[in-house]
């Protein structure tokens, strides 16, 4: 076997000395923006999942969330569907937002300073309580919605509140 000397230490037996630092690493961007995407995969709702990741202003995340019905009202009692005859039997009425579970999940006293990520461009309802929790940057991926009444509201709030919003592209890369 080799002998590795690295200056006060001999090291015997290795194969991969001296190390050499990986450099080609996920981006912390890529990596916030994939844990939302990764919680998104925790959704119920079968047309849009969404996942949320708040993070700090030391990289810390702080908060995690993706759509889904409220504690102890069960996935399988309130409806999932889009439409229908009236809008108490839609989802619309019950599921909580990614943002808002991501801001409930919190671990730490507050938010102020933090940037979401979240995989789909805040609602205007998630705006408010984006704005009121003092997140002060969003990052987002889809913008599906950008043309609906709720978005343009949401833009509108978050231009007035100087939150900067952002388009990531991420592309997951194959961690091994
Ligand atoms: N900022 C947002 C906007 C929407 N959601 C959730 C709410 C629903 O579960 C789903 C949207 O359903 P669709 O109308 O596309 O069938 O996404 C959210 O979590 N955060
Ligand atoms: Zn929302």
């Amino acid at each position: 076997s080799k002998i590795w000397h690295n200056n006060t230490t001999t090291i015997h037996g290795a194969t991969d000395y001296p190390p050499i630092k990986r450099e080609d690493i996920l981006e912390s961007a890529q990596y916030f923006m994939g844990v939302a995407l990764l919680a998104a995969q925790r959704s119920r709702d079968p047309s849009t999942q969404v996942g949320a990741c708040i993070v700090n202003e030391e990289k810390k995340i702080v908060g995690v969330g993706y759509n889904g019905m409220p504690n102890g009202c069960g996935d399988d009692t309130l409806p999932w569907r889009r439409s229908g005859d009236s809008p108490v039997e839609t989802k619309y009425f019950y599921v909580c937002h990614a943002e808002l579970n991501a801001i409930m999940n919190k671990n730490s006293a507050d938010l102020k300073g933090c940037t979401i990520y979240v995989t789909l461009f805040p609602c205007n309802e998630c705006s408010k309580l984006l704005i009121q929790a003092g997140i002060k940057n969003v990052i987002y991926l889809s913008d599906k919605y950008h043309d609906d009444e709720k978005t343009v509201a949401s833009r509108r709030m978050l231009d007035l509140a100087g939150i900067p919003y952002q388009n990531s592209f991420v592309r997951m890369k194959a961690v091994g």
